[in-house]
């Protein structure tokens, strides 16, 4: 399988030189050429199947013949073998027709551990079969940072850099992030928002000096990697609820527009998805541009699902690259006007593919806390405020087609963000005694500006690959 760019000007890359290369160096997104197709038999012998095993078959034809005979399974099996339920990524249900997918069994307790335990895995086991180090760099709002943090800590081959924005996280997160000790780790509190950071991260890959000076690789869902290993609880998930003789929905707490992508890339593999729904906090960039076909930036505001608080989201660049008829042209088109005005519009076709396959609802602030609260009263469960946006924007979505069963996406364990829980429900969802040691340990982090140059220098001075 190669890979080519969204926006059609940078090499075309094998699965091992994208999953390093992380953006493209056109700027744009890769993507593979096509995508692999599984037969309705196929999907259908998911039923029953571990986890590990539908995960092979669905990863495997992007991967192909990279990874030399077994290594795919075992780092799979590995990968897999470090989460807390026996099903991986487990179903419950809090409703008719509907259903929370629980994706926070990891080390990390969010959904971000399930690509990026394989991630980690893959990245290490390719660096060695080359020789070669690499610097990771990475922009979180919370979770990410800590999956990757868990994932890559005391690996020999990489150093990572992971930049947050100072104060807008959880305290949970804050700790997963800064309570690692590790040679290799580096927490920067970056004085602006996560679109800052993300700004900056790719700011650095577009400096081809540094970039390939340090040997930079990125981990955010910019890698395809990780989107592809997000797309296997699609399939696991359906399978549980009847698919392929039954087709099913799903609403994504939605930021970076990865985990949704995810869904539409099960889709166009073979899996009957009805509708993809997007459900966005009070920053509803993407609740608007559906609505209207304008998608225009505004200033981020802080919520209690802080992960989602974002308003370039990243993503959406593989799915305009789809809904265009992959026609790269217009792509750099619409991140061009997005770099000089702030905002552009979808040309009809583009939003009207769109809309076919996706809806979006916004939820405040008032309506993600009486969620958390109905879904303890109702089932006893505490749900995590981005979970709670999401169950919100699902129970509307169902109400227009009650027939279809309908999945959320559950991404963070409760107690990760204990206070919003706490005031929501009156109860607290307990830490793992693993976490709970972690977020009493000491912190190590610097607090460095919102400037690029700042973040180059820091990196410079302390990545082992420098000048390798
Ligand atoms: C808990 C949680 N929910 C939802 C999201 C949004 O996911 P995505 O960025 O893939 O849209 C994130 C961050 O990515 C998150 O950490
Ligand atoms: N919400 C994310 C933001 C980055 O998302 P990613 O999926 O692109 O890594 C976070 O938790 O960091």
């Amino acid at each position: 399988m190669r890979y080519i760019s969204t926006r059609g000007e940078a090499p075309v890359l094998s699965f091992t030189d994208a999953l390093l290369a992380g953006l493209a160096r056109d700027g744009g997104l890769y993507v593979p050429e096509t995508f692999p197709q599984l037969s309705a038999g196929e999907i259908a012998g998911f039923a029953g199947q571990p986890y590990a095993r539908v995960a092979e078959t669905v990863i495997g034809p992007f991967a192909d013949s990279e990874f030399e005979a077994g290594a795919l399974r075992t780092m799979i099996e590995a990968a897999y073998g470090q989460f807390r339920h026996p099903a991986v990524t487990p179903l419950s249900q809090i409703g008719d027709n509907l259903f929370i997918l629980e994706l926070f069994h990891g080390p990390t307790l969010a959904f971000k551990d399930v690509a990026m335990q394989l991630l980690g895995r893959m990245m290490d086991h390719a660096l060695k079969a080359r020789g070669e180090r690499a610097t990771i760099v990475g922009a979180t709002s919370g979770d990410t940072g800590a999956a990757a943090i868990e994932a890559f800590r005391g690996l020999e081959q990489v150093d990572v850099f992971i930049m947050y924005p100072h104060g807008r996280v959880s305290d949970v997160q804050r700790r997963q992030m800064t309570g690692v000790d590790a040679p290799n780790i580096h927490a920067i509190a970056v004085e602006g928002t996560f679109d800052d950071c993300q700004n900056i991260l790719k700011g650095l890959f577009n400096d081809h000096a540094f970039r390939d000076g340090l040997k930079l690789s990125g981990v955010n869902s910019i890698n395809w990697a990780r989107v592809v290993a997000q797309t296997v609880y699609y399939f696991t998930s359906a399978v549980v609820l009847g698919s392929p003789h039954r087709p099913v929905s799903f609403t994504v707490p939605t930021g970076n527009f990865g985990d949704i992508l995810a869904g539409y890339i099960a889709k166009r593999m073979g899996l009957p998805v009805d509708r993809l729904v997007i459900a966005t906090n009070e920053n509803d960039i993407l609740a608007r541009t559906l609505d209207t076909g304008v998608y225009e930036m505004a200033s981020v505001t802080p919520t209690q699902s802080p992960s989602m608080d974002i308003q370039i989201s990243s993503n959406f660049e593989r799915l305009m690259f789809e809904a265009g008829g992959r026609d790269p042209a217009i792509v750099r088109a619409l991140m061009a006007s997005l770099r000089q005005s702030g905002r552009f519009t979808l040309p009809t076709q583009m939003l009207g593919a769109i809309r076919a396959e996706f809806d979006a609802y916004r939820t405040g602030e008032t309506g993600t806390a009486k969620e958390m609260a109905r879904v303890f009263a109702d089932c006893g469960q505490l749900i995590d405020p981005h979970t709670a946006v999401a169950v919100h924007a699902a129970r509307k979505a169902l109400a227009r087609d009650p027939s279809v069963p309908m999945v959320v996406l559950g991404t963070a364990h409760p107690a990760k963000f204990g206070d919003a829980v706490k005031k929501a429900t009156g109860r607290t969802a307990p830490l793992p005694q693993h976490l709970a040691e972690l977020v009493a340990a000491r912190e190590h982090f610097t607090v460095l500006p919102n400037e690029q140059g700042a973040i180059e220098r820091f990196v410079r001075e302390r990545a082992r690959a420098a000048g390798a």
